[in-house]
Protein backbone atom coordinates (compact mmCIF):
# COMPACT_ATOMS: atom_id res chain seq x y z
CA UNK A 1 0.00 0.00 0.00
CA UNK A 2 1.24 3.58 -0.98
CA UNK A 3 0.40 6.34 1.69
CA UNK A 4 -0.51 9.79 0.15
CA UNK A 5 -0.10 12.63 3.06
CA UNK A 6 -1.54 16.21 1.66
CA UNK A 7 -4.46 16.44 -0.19
CA UNK A 8 -3.55 18.80 -1.89
CA UNK A 9 -3.82 19.19 -5.78
CA UNK A 10 -0.27 17.33 -6.37
CA UNK A 11 -1.30 14.68 -3.53
CA UNK A 12 -4.76 13.38 -4.76
CA UNK A 13 -3.36 13.32 -8.61
CA UNK A 14 -0.55 11.51 -7.67
CA UNK A 15 -3.15 9.07 -5.36
CA UNK A 16 -5.06 9.39 -8.54
CA UNK A 17 -2.60 7.76 -10.80
CA UNK A 18 -0.99 5.34 -8.31
CA UNK A 19 -4.96 4.00 -7.37
CA UNK A 20 -3.79 2.45 -11.05
CA UNK A 21 -1.75 -0.16 -9.47
CA UNK A 22 -2.86 -0.74 -6.22
CA UNK A 23 -4.33 0.36 -2.65
CA UNK A 24 -3.56 3.93 -2.20
CA UNK A 25 -4.50 5.92 1.19
CA UNK A 26 -5.08 9.72 0.76
CA UNK A 27 -4.64 11.32 4.32
CA UNK A 28 -5.46 14.60 4.51
CA UNK A 29 -5.29 16.73 8.27
CA UNK A 30 -8.67 18.37 8.21
CA UNK A 31 -11.46 15.54 9.63
CA UNK A 32 -14.08 17.69 7.81
CA UNK A 33 -11.89 17.55 3.99
CA UNK A 34 -11.90 14.10 4.67
CA UNK A 35 -15.34 13.55 5.04
CA UNK A 36 -16.11 15.37 2.04
CA UNK A 37 -14.37 13.59 0.13
CA UNK A 38 -15.36 9.92 1.19
CA UNK A 39 -18.91 11.27 0.67
CA UNK A 40 -18.73 13.06 -2.98
CA UNK A 41 -15.55 11.06 -4.16
CA UNK A 42 -14.04 14.06 -4.94
CA UNK A 43 -11.46 16.50 -3.59
CA UNK A 44 -13.61 19.62 -4.50
CA UNK A 45 -11.27 22.17 -2.44
CA UNK A 46 -7.98 21.12 -4.70
CA UNK A 47 -8.52 19.11 -7.76
CA UNK A 48 -12.43 19.68 -8.72
CA UNK A 49 -14.11 17.56 -11.44
CA UNK A 50 -11.83 14.54 -10.25
CA UNK A 51 -13.44 11.24 -9.14
CA UNK A 52 -11.71 9.32 -6.84
CA UNK A 53 -11.42 6.01 -7.40
CA UNK A 54 -12.20 2.98 -4.99
CA UNK A 55 -8.69 2.14 -4.42
CA UNK A 56 -8.18 5.11 -2.75
CA UNK A 57 -9.04 5.19 0.86
CA UNK A 58 -9.40 8.45 2.57
CA UNK A 59 -7.91 8.71 5.93
CA UNK A 60 -7.47 11.77 8.52
CA UNK A 61 -5.72 11.87 12.50
CA UNK A 62 -3.69 8.59 13.95
CA UNK A 63 -4.06 5.29 11.34
CA UNK A 64 -3.44 1.85 12.34
CA UNK A 65 0.72 0.33 11.87
CA UNK A 66 0.03 -1.51 8.22
CA UNK A 67 1.54 -2.67 5.88
CA UNK A 68 2.94 0.24 3.45
CA UNK A 69 5.30 0.12 0.79
CA UNK A 70 5.88 4.22 0.62
CA UNK A 71 4.82 7.85 2.26
CA UNK A 72 4.76 10.53 -0.33
CA UNK A 73 4.42 13.41 1.61
CA UNK A 74 2.58 16.36 -0.51
CA UNK A 75 2.32 19.81 1.08
CA UNK A 76 4.15 22.46 0.32
CA UNK A 77 7.28 23.61 1.29
CA UNK A 78 7.04 26.18 3.56
CA UNK A 79 4.88 24.27 5.73
CA UNK A 80 7.11 20.54 5.48
CA UNK A 81 8.73 21.03 8.85
CA UNK A 82 5.23 21.57 11.05
CA UNK A 83 3.58 18.81 9.05
CA UNK A 84 6.48 16.21 9.88
CA UNK A 85 6.38 17.62 13.47
CA UNK A 86 2.85 17.03 14.05
CA UNK A 87 3.07 13.75 12.35
CA UNK A 88 6.55 12.23 13.47
CA UNK A 89 5.36 8.49 14.97
CA UNK A 90 2.79 8.02 11.24
CA UNK A 91 5.74 8.65 9.44
CA UNK A 92 8.58 7.12 11.16
CA UNK A 93 6.22 3.84 10.31
CA UNK A 94 5.61 4.23 6.68
CA UNK A 95 8.32 3.24 4.81
CA UNK A 96 10.63 4.94 2.99
CA UNK A 97 9.83 9.25 2.78
CA UNK A 98 9.15 10.50 -0.24
CA UNK A 99 9.13 14.23 -0.89
CA UNK A 100 6.68 15.25 -3.51
CA UNK A 101 7.62 19.43 -3.14
CA UNK A 102 8.65 21.97 -5.01
CA UNK A 103 10.91 24.46 -2.80
CA UNK A 104 13.92 25.68 -0.09
CA UNK A 105 12.77 26.48 3.46
CA UNK A 106 12.91 30.51 3.73
CA UNK A 107 13.93 30.21 7.67
CA UNK A 108 16.83 27.48 7.32
CA UNK A 109 17.20 27.47 3.43
CA UNK A 110 16.98 23.72 3.59
CA UNK A 111 15.65 21.63 1.23
CA UNK A 112 12.76 19.18 1.07
CA UNK A 113 14.86 15.80 1.80
CA UNK A 114 16.87 18.20 4.48
CA UNK A 115 13.94 19.23 6.43
CA UNK A 116 12.40 15.52 6.83
CA UNK A 117 15.68 14.37 8.19
CA UNK A 118 16.31 17.60 10.63
CA UNK A 119 12.83 16.46 12.12
CA UNK A 120 12.96 12.50 11.71
CA UNK A 121 16.94 11.62 11.74
CA UNK A 122 17.71 8.06 10.07
CA UNK A 123 14.47 8.51 7.51
CA UNK A 124 14.86 6.61 4.72
CA UNK A 125 14.10 9.48 2.19
CA UNK A 126 13.74 10.42 -1.59
CA UNK A 127 12.30 12.99 -3.94
CA UNK A 128 9.68 13.12 -6.75
CA UNK A 129 10.21 15.70 -9.19
CA UNK A 130 9.46 16.80 -12.87
CA UNK A 131 6.95 18.35 -15.24
CA UNK A 132 3.72 16.98 -13.69
CA UNK A 133 0.56 19.43 -13.59
CA UNK A 134 -1.71 18.00 -11.00
CA UNK A 135 -4.53 18.26 -13.71
CA UNK A 136 -2.78 16.66 -16.34
CA UNK A 137 -1.75 13.65 -14.51
CA UNK A 138 -4.99 13.15 -12.68
CA UNK A 139 -6.64 13.07 -16.35
CA UNK A 140 -4.58 10.16 -17.33
CA UNK A 141 -2.60 12.25 -19.30
CA UNK A 142 1.20 10.76 -19.46
CA UNK A 143 4.30 12.64 -18.14
CA UNK A 144 7.76 11.15 -17.07
CA UNK A 145 9.51 12.47 -13.53
CA UNK A 146 12.75 12.19 -11.44
CA UNK A 147 12.81 9.44 -8.82
CA UNK A 148 16.30 10.75 -6.64
CA UNK A 149 17.19 8.79 -3.90
CA UNK A 150 20.97 8.38 -2.25
CA UNK A 151 20.58 4.59 -1.80
CA UNK A 152 20.57 2.95 -5.25
CA UNK A 153 18.33 -0.15 -3.98
CA UNK A 154 15.81 2.15 -2.35
CA UNK A 155 15.76 4.18 -5.58
CA UNK A 156 15.29 1.16 -7.66
CA UNK A 157 12.29 -0.36 -5.34
CA UNK A 158 10.85 3.10 -5.36
CA UNK A 159 11.20 3.40 -9.08
CA UNK A 160 9.47 0.28 -9.75
CA UNK A 161 7.00 0.94 -7.14
CA UNK A 162 5.44 4.70 -7.85
CA UNK A 163 5.81 4.23 -11.83
CA UNK A 164 2.15 4.23 -13.15
CA UNK A 165 0.79 3.59 -16.16
CA UNK A 166 0.79 7.43 -17.20
CA UNK A 167 4.14 8.21 -15.00
CA UNK A 168 7.28 7.50 -16.53
CA UNK A 169 9.94 7.30 -13.79
CA UNK A 170 13.35 8.21 -14.19
CA UNK A 171 16.29 7.39 -11.32
CA UNK A 172 18.72 9.37 -10.66
CA UNK A 173 21.05 9.49 -7.13
CA UNK A 174 21.25 13.21 -7.10
CA UNK A 175 18.77 14.20 -4.70
CA UNK A 176 20.63 17.69 -4.41
CA UNK A 177 20.17 18.27 -8.22
CA UNK A 178 16.44 16.90 -8.46
CA UNK A 179 15.54 19.30 -5.57
CA UNK A 180 17.50 22.36 -6.71
CA UNK A 181 15.96 21.79 -10.16
CA UNK A 182 12.30 21.64 -8.93
CA UNK A 183 13.16 24.58 -7.04
CA UNK A 184 14.60 27.16 -8.60
CA UNK A 185 12.60 26.60 -11.82
CA UNK A 186 9.40 28.05 -9.48
CA UNK A 187 11.55 31.45 -9.44
CA UNK A 188 12.57 31.81 -12.94
CA UNK A 189 8.67 30.66 -13.60
CA UNK A 190 7.43 34.11 -11.61
CA UNK A 191 10.27 36.19 -14.11
CA UNK A 192 8.74 34.74 -17.27
CA UNK A 193 5.59 35.49 -16.19
CA UNK A 194 6.20 39.15 -15.10
CA UNK A 195 8.24 39.69 -18.17
CA UNK A 196 4.66 38.20 -20.42
CA UNK A 197 2.33 40.18 -18.29
CA UNK A 198 4.18 43.42 -18.82
CA UNK A 199 4.14 43.25 -22.55
CA UNK A 200 7.61 42.47 -23.03
CA UNK A 201 7.12 39.62 -25.48
CA UNK A 202 7.69 35.97 -26.11
CA UNK A 203 11.47 36.78 -27.31
CA UNK A 204 11.92 38.54 -23.83
CA UNK A 205 10.51 35.28 -22.12
CA UNK A 206 12.92 33.15 -24.12
CA UNK A 207 16.37 35.36 -23.08
CA UNK A 208 15.50 35.61 -19.79
CA UNK A 209 14.79 31.65 -19.60
CA UNK A 210 18.05 30.91 -21.31
CA UNK A 211 19.93 33.57 -19.02
CA UNK A 212 18.13 32.25 -15.81
CA UNK A 213 19.10 28.65 -16.94
CA UNK A 214 22.34 29.15 -16.73
CA UNK A 215 22.20 30.97 -13.04
CA UNK A 216 20.01 27.93 -12.00
CA UNK A 217 23.00 25.40 -12.88
CA UNK A 218 25.57 27.57 -11.60
CA UNK A 219 23.66 27.70 -8.03
CA UNK A 220 22.80 24.54 -7.83
CA UNK A 221 26.16 23.16 -8.31
CA UNK A 222 27.61 25.45 -5.90
CA UNK A 223 25.37 23.68 -3.71
CA UNK A 224 26.56 20.68 -4.52
CA UNK A 225 24.28 19.12 -7.29
CA UNK A 226 25.49 17.90 -10.79
CA UNK A 227 25.39 19.81 -13.39
CA UNK A 228 24.02 16.90 -16.05
CA UNK A 229 20.63 16.81 -13.64
CA UNK A 230 19.73 20.20 -13.59
CA UNK A 231 19.33 19.52 -17.90
CA UNK A 232 16.84 17.01 -17.37
CA UNK A 233 13.58 16.18 -15.93
CA UNK A 234 13.64 17.67 -13.15
CA UNK A 235 15.45 20.88 -14.13
CA UNK A 236 15.16 21.85 -17.88
CA UNK A 237 12.30 19.20 -18.29
CA UNK A 238 10.24 21.50 -15.42
CA UNK A 239 11.52 24.54 -15.97
CA UNK A 240 10.56 24.71 -19.85
CA UNK A 241 6.84 23.51 -18.78
CA UNK A 242 6.45 26.09 -15.68
CA UNK A 243 7.87 28.84 -17.63
CA UNK A 244 5.42 28.43 -21.23
CA UNK A 245 2.03 27.40 -19.30
CA UNK A 246 -0.93 29.33 -17.51
CA UNK A 247 -1.78 26.27 -15.48
CA UNK A 248 1.27 26.88 -13.55
CA UNK A 249 0.32 28.93 -10.50
CA UNK A 250 3.99 30.77 -10.48
CA UNK A 251 3.76 31.46 -14.00
CA UNK A 252 0.51 33.48 -12.98
CA UNK A 253 1.35 34.94 -10.27
CA UNK A 254 4.42 36.29 -12.31
CA UNK A 255 1.89 37.85 -14.61
CA UNK A 256 -0.27 39.17 -12.04
CA UNK A 257 3.03 41.04 -11.07
CA UNK A 258 3.99 42.10 -14.26
CA UNK A 259 0.31 43.30 -14.83
CA UNK A 260 0.52 45.37 -11.09
CA UNK A 261 -2.82 43.26 -10.17
CA UNK A 262 -3.25 41.19 -7.23
CA UNK A 263 -2.72 37.67 -7.30
CA UNK A 264 -5.22 35.04 -6.59
CA UNK A 265 -5.78 34.70 -2.73
CA UNK A 266 -4.46 30.67 -0.82
CA UNK A 267 -2.97 29.82 -3.58
CA UNK A 268 0.53 28.21 -3.29
CA UNK A 269 3.05 30.09 -4.99
CA UNK A 270 6.28 27.91 -3.92
CA UNK A 271 8.77 30.36 -5.86
CA UNK A 272 8.10 33.55 -4.14
CA UNK A 273 9.31 32.18 -0.63
CA UNK A 274 12.08 30.13 -2.56
CA UNK A 275 13.45 33.52 -4.30
CA UNK A 276 14.45 34.71 -1.05
CA UNK A 277 15.67 31.89 0.15
CA UNK A 278 17.90 31.22 -2.65
CA UNK A 279 19.20 34.97 -2.85
CA UNK A 280 20.09 35.17 1.13
CA UNK A 281 22.37 31.49 0.78
CA UNK A 282 23.84 33.32 -3.32
CA UNK A 283 24.81 36.45 -0.85
CA UNK A 284 26.22 34.54 2.02
CA UNK A 285 28.15 32.42 -1.19
CA UNK A 286 29.25 35.00 -2.86
CA UNK A 287 27.57 33.99 -5.99
CA UNK A 288 26.62 36.19 -8.96
CA UNK A 289 22.27 35.86 -9.75
CA UNK A 290 21.01 39.11 -11.73
CA UNK A 291 18.37 37.53 -13.27
CA UNK A 292 17.53 35.37 -9.70
CA UNK A 293 18.22 38.52 -8.08
CA UNK A 294 15.84 40.93 -9.58
CA UNK A 295 13.50 38.22 -9.81
CA UNK A 296 13.23 38.31 -5.71
CA UNK A 297 13.57 42.10 -5.89
CA UNK A 298 10.35 42.19 -7.96
CA UNK A 299 8.97 39.37 -5.25
CA UNK A 300 9.30 41.66 -2.61
CA UNK A 301 7.93 44.80 -4.03
CA UNK A 302 11.82 46.43 -3.56
CA UNK A 303 11.52 46.54 -7.92
CA UNK A 304 8.79 46.72 -10.43
CA UNK A 305 9.16 44.82 -13.91
CA UNK A 306 10.64 48.34 -16.57
CA UNK A 307 12.94 48.52 -12.89
CA UNK A 308 14.27 45.04 -13.55
CA UNK A 309 14.57 45.14 -17.32
CA UNK A 310 16.65 48.39 -16.31
CA UNK A 311 18.95 46.98 -14.22
CA UNK A 312 19.43 43.45 -16.57
CA UNK A 313 19.71 45.52 -19.44
CA UNK A 314 22.20 47.71 -18.03
CA UNK A 315 24.80 45.36 -16.95
CA UNK A 316 28.40 45.45 -19.02
CA UNK A 317 28.06 43.54 -21.73
CA UNK A 318 30.17 40.07 -21.61
CA UNK A 319 30.75 36.24 -23.39
CA UNK A 320 27.98 34.28 -23.21
N1 LIG B 1 -0.19 21.34 -8.16
C1 LIG B 1 0.70 20.88 -9.03
O1 LIG B 1 0.44 20.83 -10.25
C2 LIG B 1 2.03 20.40 -8.57
C3 LIG B 1 2.50 20.68 -7.28
N2 LIG B 1 3.74 20.24 -6.91
C4 LIG B 1 4.26 20.53 -5.59
O2 LIG B 1 3.47 19.87 -4.60
C5 LIG B 1 3.55 20.57 -3.38
C6 LIG B 1 2.13 20.75 -2.85
O3 LIG B 1 1.46 21.56 -3.79
P1 LIG B 1 -0.08 21.44 -4.10
O4 LIG B 1 -0.60 20.09 -3.77
O5 LIG B 1 -0.28 21.90 -5.48
O6 LIG B 1 -0.63 22.53 -3.08
P2 LIG B 1 -2.12 22.83 -2.66
O7 LIG B 1 -2.14 24.26 -2.30
O8 LIG B 1 -3.09 22.33 -3.66
O9 LIG B 1 -2.31 21.95 -1.33
C7 LIG B 1 -1.49 22.03 -0.23
C8 LIG B 1 -2.06 21.08 0.81
O10 LIG B 1 -1.15 20.99 1.91
C9 LIG B 1 -1.95 20.90 3.06
N3 LIG B 1 -1.16 21.29 4.24
C10 LIG B 1 -0.54 22.46 4.49
N4 LIG B 1 0.05 22.40 5.69
C11 LIG B 1 -0.21 21.19 6.22
C12 LIG B 1 0.12 20.53 7.44
N5 LIG B 1 0.85 21.13 8.39
N6 LIG B 1 -0.36 19.28 7.65
C13 LIG B 1 -1.08 18.67 6.69
N7 LIG B 1 -1.41 19.22 5.52
C14 LIG B 1 -0.98 20.47 5.29
C15 LIG B 1 -3.11 21.87 2.82
O11 LIG B 1 -4.19 21.58 3.65
C16 LIG B 1 -3.40 21.56 1.35
O12 LIG B 1 -4.34 20.53 1.22
C17 LIG B 1 4.24 21.92 -3.69
O13 LIG B 1 5.57 21.84 -3.27
C18 LIG B 1 4.18 22.01 -5.21
O14 LIG B 1 5.29 22.71 -5.75
C19 LIG B 1 4.51 19.49 -7.72
C20 LIG B 1 4.09 19.19 -9.00
C21 LIG B 1 2.83 19.63 -9.50
O1 LIG C 1 5.52 22.09 -10.52
C1 LIG C 1 4.58 22.17 -11.27
C2 LIG C 1 4.55 21.47 -12.57
O2 LIG C 1 5.59 20.58 -12.73
C3 LIG C 1 3.41 22.99 -10.91
O3 LIG C 1 3.76 24.30 -11.04
P1 LIG C 1 3.01 25.44 -10.21
O4 LIG C 1 3.25 25.18 -8.76
O5 LIG C 1 3.63 26.70 -10.71
O6 LIG C 1 1.56 25.35 -10.57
Amino acid sequence: MIRVMGAGAFGTALAVSLAKTGPVTLWCRDAEHAREMRKTRENARRLPGVTLPEAISIATGDLPPTDVDATLLSVPTQKLRAFCEENQRLLGSGGPLVACCKGIELSTGRRPTQVIEDVLPGAICAILTGPSFADDIAKGLPTALTLACEGEATGAALQERLTTPNLRLYRSTDVIGAELGGALKNVIAIGCGAAMGAGLGESARAALLTRAFAEMKRAAVEMGAERETLSGLSGFGDLVLTCTSGQSRNYRFGVSLGQGKEFEPGVTVEGAATAEAVCNHAEKAGLDLPVIRAITMLVTGQLRVDQAMDMLLSRPLKEE
